[in-house]
């Protein structure tokens, strides 16, 4: 793929370039990303969508430290995670990464709180766990466990819990996928607000194209490579998407 995504304009958070995952298995290697290149702006937020099977988590758990390329480069500001130690990756994903997954991932016998403090105990300038729960909406929601909240108010827990390390780079996978349409509005209205605030890099996942309206471009991927970045004008706000 040529360098499509690359970007001259504003400071570059990440360099990728070359990017490609193989998988191998007894039933054959499955190529989950192909060469990919692109550049990604420092606080920018990007939209990615495509078909299932195209890549879109392959190229955020990369970006993110959980999983490794099978060659080419992924430089955050400088740092090059495809040579980095296991030690180095485990200090990037806790000092610099936030992780939303679909499936909320608290611990359901810690409250709200305990489950942001579990994550601003082992960061190195974290917000306190009730500011992160404040930002997001659930201050009066605080001392109640996982099960006492809805789908959307725990995924705005998870959000909460994203933030509150103040990340450069935020990850969302799906984050939408197990919300109805309020609770999801709710949750990108969380994510849109809380990324402004600490002005962190924001990727989001999603089957949803209608998401596409709040970005700053638009990445469509198709069989593990980038087929076409669109940047959008103006965003929408959560609220004004109909999806
Ligand atoms: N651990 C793995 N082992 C083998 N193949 C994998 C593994 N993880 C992903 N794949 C394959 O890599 C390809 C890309 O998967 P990936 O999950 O990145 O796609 P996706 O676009 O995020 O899909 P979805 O929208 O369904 O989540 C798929 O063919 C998938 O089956």
């Amino acid at each position: 793929m040529s360098a499509q995504g690359s970007c001259s304009r504003s400071e570059v958070a990440f360099e990728v370039r070359g990017l490609s995952k193989v998988y191998r298995s007894g039933a054959g290697d499955v190529h989950a990303l192909r060469s990919v290149d692109l550049d990604i702006l420092a606080g920018e937020t990007l939209v990615l969508l495509g078909p299932s099977g195209s890549g879109k988590s392959t190229l955020l758990n990369i970006l993110g430290g959980l999983d490794r390329a099978s060659s080419g480069s992924a430089r955050f500001h400088g740092f090059e995670l495809a040579s980095a130690s296991e030690v180095e990756l485990t200090r990037y994903r806790r000092r610099s990464v936030g992780f939303i997954f679909q499936f909320f991932n608290l611990v359901p016998s810690l409250t709200a709180r305990e489950n942001v403090a579990l994550i601003t105990e082992i960061a190195a300038d974290p917000m306190k766990p009730e500011e992160a729960l404040a930002r997001v909406g659930l201050g009066d929601r605080m001392d109640h466990f996982p099960s006492q909240l809805s789908g959307g108010q725990q995924q705005r827990v998870a959000v909460a819990r994203a933030i509150a390390k103040r990340p450069e780079l935020l990850l969302c996978d799906e984050p939408t996928g197990s919300l109805d349409s309020e609770s999801g509005v709710q949750v990108l209205e969380a994510i849109a607000d809380v990324t402004r605030e600490v002005g962190a890099t924001t990727m989001i996942v999603s089957h949803n194209t209608g998401i596409a309206a709040m970005a700053d471009r638009v990445i469509r991927c198709r069989d593990g490579a980038i087929q076409r970045i669109e940047t959008n004008a103006t965003r929408a706000t959560p609220r004004e998407m109909s999806w």
